[in-house]
């Protein structure tokens, strides 16, 4: 993406896709659960860290026919050439971030902090995401110092 254009979308109840289970997914179903999207995990085995009580979990491999109907895609396995196949399947209406590779990625995730009804949000158009952190870390400091 070389030139993002930024906006916030409405995900509740919304079919979104989880292929893998990992560290990564479970990142991503926490911050797409707490806006109450409707999350299907794709994956043979399931992380502790993922509330598989709030998730459908298919316990498969990934396969076309199970994201057919599925408006955002999060490719999150640890496997580069599955995570590119389901950027190559994916419809012309459909959103997929691959998490291993942001070429090919048609949206990304931003580092975000919310309190008292405002949002600030960090990206580095995909350049560091770690210092994306760091900088919404330094910004959350310097809010809370602030404030007091
Ligand atoms: C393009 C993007 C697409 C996307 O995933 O949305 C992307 C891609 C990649 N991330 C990678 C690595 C890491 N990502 C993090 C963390 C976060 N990554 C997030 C977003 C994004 N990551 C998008 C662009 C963001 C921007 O524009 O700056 C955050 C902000 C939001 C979120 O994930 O929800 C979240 C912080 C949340 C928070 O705490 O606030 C950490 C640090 C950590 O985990 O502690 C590491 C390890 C250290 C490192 O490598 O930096 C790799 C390499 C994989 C590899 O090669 O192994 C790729 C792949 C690639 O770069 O192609
Ligand atoms: N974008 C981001 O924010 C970040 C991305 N990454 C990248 O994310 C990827 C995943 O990393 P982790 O979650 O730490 O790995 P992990 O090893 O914790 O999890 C991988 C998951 O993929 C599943 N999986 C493997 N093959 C599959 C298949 N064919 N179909 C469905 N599921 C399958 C496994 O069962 C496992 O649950 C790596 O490629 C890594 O480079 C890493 C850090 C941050």
């Amino acid at each position: 993406m070389k030139e993002p254009y930024p906006i916030l979308i409405d995900i509740a109840n919304k079919k979104i896709a989880v292929v893998g289970g990992g560290n990564v997914a479970a990142r991503k179903v926490a911050g797409l659960l707490a806006k109450n999207a409707k999350v299907t995990v794709i994956s043979p085995a399931i992380s502790d860290k993922i509330d598989s009580a709030k998730v459908t979990w298919i316990k498969k491999k990934y396969e076309r026919s199970l994201v057919e109907n599925m408006e955002l895609i999060f490719a999150c396995t640890d496997n580069n050439d599955v995570n590119e196949q389901i950027v190559a399947e994916a419809s012309q209406f459909q959103l997929v971030n691959n998490t291993s590779n942001k070429q090919q990625s048609s949206f990304y995730n931003l580092a975000v902090i919310e309190e008292n009804g405002i949002m600030i949000t960090v990206s580095t158009n995909g350049d560091s995401p770690s210092k994306a952190k760091q900088i919404k870390n330094k910004i959350k400091q310097w809010l809370s110092s602030s404030l007091s």
